[in-house]
C-alpha cells in the first residue's frame, strides 16, 4: 500500500493524460488538491475544481512526489525539467528509460504504457524499471487506479504492449470494421450492422474478461464444437490470420522504436 502522494501529469489535458487524471481521481489514489497538471497553454479545460494547472512543467515537478510524463514523444526533447529526486512514470510511446533519465536527471524511472481506457478505469498499464519496494508500490497504486497493471521484464515488452493495448479500441476496432464491412457488402443496412457490431463487441468483451477462459481456450472450444463457427475459424487460420496480425503488430512495434528517438 503506497502512502498518500502528490502526483503531477505533464500533458494532463491531452488525450491520454486527461484519461489518466480521471482514473487517478476516480480510483481514489489522489484527491484534487494532490493532483497537478501541466500543459503548454496553462488552460484548465474540463479539469475538476481543485486540480492545480500550470504551463510551467518545472513548477509541477517541484510540487510533486510522482511525475507522469504524457507528452508526445516528439515534444520530449523540448520539455526542460529537473526531476532528480522524483519518481517519474512515463507513458510515452517509444522513449527509453535511459533517455528519460539522461534528459530529466531522474534516477527513479518507470517506463509504462497505458491507454485512454484509463478514463473508465479500464486501461491495462504494464510497466518496468529498477525501483525499490516503496516506489514499486507507488507505481502500482498510480497505474492500478486506472485499471489493471503488471510489472513486465523489460522495455521490449512495453513496446509489445504499446502495440497491443496502448491503442483502445485499436486493432480490435479493425477486426470489428472488417466484420461490419462483410455484412454491409451483403446488403445489411449500415445502421443494423452498426447496432450488431456494438452489441457483439460489448458481449464479447464481457465474455473474454475477468475470470473467463482465455481467448485461445474460447477459440479451441468453438473449433471443438465443430459447427459453423469452426468452419470459419479454420478457414481464417488456413488463410493466415495469425501472420496478418503478426505483421500489423510488428509494424506498430517498429514504429514505436522509431518515434521514441
Ligand atoms: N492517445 C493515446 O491513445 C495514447 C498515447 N500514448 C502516449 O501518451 C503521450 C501523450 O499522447 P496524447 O495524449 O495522445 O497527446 P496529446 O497531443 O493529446 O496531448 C499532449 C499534451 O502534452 C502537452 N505538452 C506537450 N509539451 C509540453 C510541455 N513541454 N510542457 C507541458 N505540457 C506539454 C500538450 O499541451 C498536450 O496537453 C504520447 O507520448 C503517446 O505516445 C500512449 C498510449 C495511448
Ligand atoms: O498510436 C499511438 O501512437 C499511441 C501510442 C500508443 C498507442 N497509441
Amino acid at each position: 500500500m503506497a502512502d498518500r502522494m502528490t502526483v503531477g501529469v505533464i500533458g494532463g489535458t491531452g488525450m491520454l493524460g486527461r484519461s489518466l487524471v480521471s482514473g487517478l481521481l476516480d480510483g481514489g489514489v489522489v484527491r484534487p488538491g494532490e493532483l497537478w497538471v501541466a500543459n503548454r497553454s496553462g488552460a484548465r479545460g474540463d479539469l475538476p475544481e481543485g486540480v492545480r494547472v500550470t504551463a510551467d512543467a518545472s513548477e509541477l515537478v517541484a510540487a510533486c512526489d510522482v511525475v507522469i510524463l504524457s507528452v508526445p514523444p516528439g515534444h520530449f526533447d523540448a520539455l526542460e525539467i529537473d526531476a532528480s529526486g522524483r519518481l517519474v512514470i512515463s507513458v510515452m510511446a517509444g522513449v527509453s528509460r535511459d533517455r528519460i533519465a539522461a534528459h530529466t536527471g531522474a534516477s527513479r524511472v518507470a517506463r509504462a504504457m497505458s491507454s485512454p481506457a484509463a478514463a473508465r478505469r479500464l486501461a491495462f498499464s504494464p510497466w518496468c524499471g529498477e525501483l525499490d519496494e516503496a516506489d514499486r508500490a507507488r507505481v502500482a497504486a498510480v497505474l492500478g487506479a486506472c485499471g489493471t497493471t503488471a510489472e513486465v521484464a523489460d522495455e521490449a515488452q512495453i513496446e509489445v504492449f504499446t502495440a497491443l493495448t496502448g491503442p483502445v479500441p485499436g486493432f480490435v476496432a479493425q477486426f470489428a470494421a472488417a466484420m461490419a464491412d462483410y455484412a454491409t457488402r451483403r446488403g445489411v443496412a449500415p445502421e443494423v450492422v452498426d447496432m450488431a457490431m456494438r452489441q457483439l463487441f460489448l458481449s464479447a468483451g464481457e465474455m473474454l474478461a475477468g475470470d473467463a477462459p482465455t481467448a485461445q481456450a474460447h477459440v479451441q472450444g468453438m473449433i471443438d464444437y465443430a459447427g459453423t463457427t469452426a468452419a470459419g475459424l479454420l478457414a481464417m487460420q488456413a488463410a493466415g490470420v495469425q501472420q496478418v496480425v503478426d505483421e500489423g503488430l510488428d509494424a506498430a512495434v517498429a514504429r514505436t522504436r522509431e518515434i521514441g528517438g
